[in-house]
């Protein structure tokens, strides 16, 4: 069964602190799996990561099959059908127009002392993009991973895709050649981004590690944080849903099954003011379970981490939902703009009823890679400012460092490091032993 909380009874503090930390057991039992695949990968490289792929993938692989071939990905293109890639066609246009606007300008200005100031962009040099494929394929993650990393002018973008049993959706492929991807690995999980961070003899590595993925991806990038980069923590899927009584039941349904077929840790809640209304949605969700192909997945998602909070009026949804801090939020009432105004927490906000999350999923424009496990709180779905780093500029002249540079001496003495007054000093004439 769902969680079923009610705002109003005396134990709802108490049932939804226990949801909300109901996951983090079976992640302290991850994160020691991943560790040791990360140490393995990082002593041992191809071996341990050949070794890992056929466990874990079941697809027996040598340094040669590693990675895509031209030859491969040609072939990939052939097979998908025309109205796909059309599709796709759509969406690259689509997120690549979103992504461009992100662009920042550098910085440059005169101070009043004359000393000039800025800041200037630069592209990380090698990226390593992780695109999920363990149960489900995701052309769109893609997508969403490489646009942003073209935009920002990142020179090596290579990406792992796992391929279980040897299987690859060819428009993974076909998505990675239309967004300009350098290099395709056959490797997935916490070894792949073992491999990225750490390099490996047939994987060279990488400075940052983007992208979504499962429990096993999360736990592995925050860990190789530090030595590389990473976006954010984009793990499990997650949906929070705010509905009056006025919508359909089975639109909100859908949406909640949406986020829970990802993955049987994903995660959906439904707040609404009416009782009748969380009924019925309940209850669709189970007609939708019998007839939805991965309704094994979306069922244990939304029967262990799903949940139907019921408030006494919609405002107090905004409150909760800040508690939460979803990865989407969608706010299918009324006066969406009005509630939308009191959340500070949701990786991506969808506005009325006619705007269903699986829209940001495709072909939207905004990134679908989205802070996850309450990360919204501190954290923004994937940028083209993530593959970019910002190093400050800094110019005084002779006529204008006489200005600033006495009250930084101050400062130095006063940390007791005369080597930097010095260095202040002997430019500006006041270093008196020194004659
Ligand atoms: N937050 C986001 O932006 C976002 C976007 C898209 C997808 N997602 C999420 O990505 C995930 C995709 O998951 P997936 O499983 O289909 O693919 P995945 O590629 O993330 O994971 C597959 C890999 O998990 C590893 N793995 C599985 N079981 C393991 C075990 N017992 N021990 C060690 N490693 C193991 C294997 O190495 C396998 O290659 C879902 O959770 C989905 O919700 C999130
Ligand atoms: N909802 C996922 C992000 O949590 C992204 C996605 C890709 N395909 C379908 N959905
Ligand atoms: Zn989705």
């Amino acid at each position: 069964m769902p969680y079923e909380l009610d705002k109003t009874a005396s134990s709802f503090e108490q049932d939804f602190k226990e949801f909300l930390e109901a996951r983090r057991d079976s992640e302290q039992a991850v994160d020691e799996i991943v560790a040791a695949i990360i140490d393995r990968v990082r002593r041992e490289g191809d071996a341990a990561l050949l070794e890992l792929t056929e466990k874990l993938d079941r697809v027996p692989l040598s340094a040669d099959t590693l990675r895509f071939s031209k030859r491969e990905i040609d072939e990939a293109e052939r097979l998908c059908e025309r109205q796909t890639l059309e599709a796709l066609e759509l969406a690259t246009e689509r997120i690549s127009d979103y992504h461009r606007r992100q662009k920042p300008e550098d910085l440059s200005y005169d101070d009043a002392t004359g000393v000039r100031l800025g800041h200037r962009w630069n592209a990380i040099d090698a990226v390593g993009l992780y695109v999920p494929g363990g149960t489900a394929s995701y052309p769109s993650s893609v997508l969403m991973n490489a646009i942003p990393a073209k935009v920002a002018g990142v020179s090596r973008v290579a990406m792992a895709v796992p391929t279980p049993d040897g299987q690859v959706a060819p428009l993974v492929l076909a998505a990675a050649r239309m967004a300009g991807v350098d290099e395709i690995y056959r490797m997935g999980g916490a070894q792949a981004v073992a491999a990225l961070a750490y390099g490996t003899e047939s994987v060279a590595p990488v400075d940052k590690i983007t992208g979504p993925g499962n429990a096993y991806v999360a736990s592995a990038k925050r860990q190789v944080f530090g030595h590389v980069g990473i976006d954010m923590i984009a793990g499990p899927s997650e949906i929070l849903v705010v509905a009056d009584a006025e919508n359909d039941p089975s639109w909100i349904a859908a949406d909640l099954l949406s986020q829970a077929e990802h993955d049987t840790s994903a995660q959906s809640i439904l707040i609404s003011d009416d009782a009748d209304f969380l009924e019925k949605v309940k209850r669709q969700i189970e007609v939708y379970l019998q007839r939805l192909p991965r309704s094994e997945i979306a069922g244990e998602s939304w029967h262990t981490h799903g949940a139907l909070i019921r408030v006494g009026q919609l405002d107090e949804a905004a409150e909760l939902v800040n508690r939460v801090a979803p990865e989407h939020l969608e706010l299918a009432v009324a006066e969406p703009e009005q509630l939308a105004a009191h959340i500070r927490h949701a990786g991506a906000i969808f506005l009325g009823r006619h705007t269903p999350e699986a829209l940001g999923d495709y072909l939207a424009g905004p990134n679908h890679v989205l802070p996850t496990g309450r990360s919204a709180r501190f954290s923004s779905g994937l940028s083209v400012l993530d593959f970019l780093k910002r190093s400050s500029v800094i110019q005084a002249t002779e006529t204008s460092l006489p200005a600033v540079g006495p009250p930084a001496m101050t400062l130095a003495r006063a940390e007791g490091l005369d080597a930097h007054a010095l260095s202040l000093a002997v430019r500006l004439g006041l270093d008196k032993q020194g004659d």
